[in-house]
């Protein structure tokens, strides 16, 4: 019963803050980017007409490198806890057996050793390139590695990205008081996941260049 407990509230916390949390994330780079606001906007307004489905997803290959740099500088998961099997040597430290290991994998996505201007949001670096998100890149966990890696990308990966692509094929978005792009806060809130301190509030308009077909 304590581990049927155990997993459900598991699925409770892994669920509820990471899959909004990484859409809150795209979208104030987003926004903070209008490039890429433009970039990818262009391309889901061209690869849908009147509705944006699942099917369509897998065309989307600038949203999805806008999605994966967003999970490099905003992973929802950022310290990936282990413990050793056995003892050993890693870079001249001694790690005895059963040491807690936290592996910070949001320094690493910052870390200029592996990635070329880590601090600058661009999405541009995952086009032709064969990083993906499962397990095997080490400098680029998102849903972790190993056996315990998160179970949910196939459920969770299609929601980031319906969700995203619903929002900027429907509408066009404003900040609001006419705040620039560069002036948006973009401050953390560590937590289990990191979050933004402040919540995006952000002004939708609709637009009738999305939908050409229905205006026709
Ligand atoms: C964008 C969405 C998500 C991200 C980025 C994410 C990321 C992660 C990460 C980094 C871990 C730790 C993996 C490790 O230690 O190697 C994890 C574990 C887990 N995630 Fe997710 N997750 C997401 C969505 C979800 C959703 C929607 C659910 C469930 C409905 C879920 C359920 C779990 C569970 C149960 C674990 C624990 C697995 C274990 O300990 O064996 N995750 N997730």
């Amino acid at each position: 019963m304590d581990s049927m407990k155990a997993v459900l509230l598991n699925v409770f916390i892994g669920g509820a803050d990471t899959t909004p949390g990484t859409i809150e994330w795209a979208m104030s780079e987003i926004m903070r980017n209008p490039e890429v606001m433009q970039r990818v906007q262009k391309e889901v307004r061209s690869v849908f007409r009147d509705e944006v489905d699942e099917e369509g997803l897998h065309k989307l290959e600038y949203l999805n490198a806008v999605i994966k740099e967003t999970f490099r500088l905003h992973p929802a998961g950022p310290i990936l806890p282990r413990e050793s099997r056995e003892s050993m040597e890693i870079n001249g430290f001694h790690v005895p057996q059963k040491s807690r290991i936290m592996i910070n994998m949001w320094a690493i996505g910052r870390d200029p050793a592996y990635w070329g201007e880590a601090e600058k949001f661009n999405p541009e670096r995952f086009l032709d390139s064969a990083i993906d998100y499962k397990g095997t890149h080490f400098t680029f966990l998102p849903f972790g590695g190993g056996r315990r890696m998160c179970p949910a990308i196939q459920f969770a990966m299609p929601i980031v990205e319906l969700t995203l692509a619903n929002l900027l094929f429907h509408f066009d978005w404003k900040l609001p008081c006419d705040m620039r792009p560069e002036d948006l806060d973009m401050t953390e809130h560590f937590d289990t996941a990191i979050r933004r301190k402040e919540k995006l509030c952000l002004i939708p308009t609709t637009t009738t260049s999305a939908r050409p077909s229905r205006l026709g």
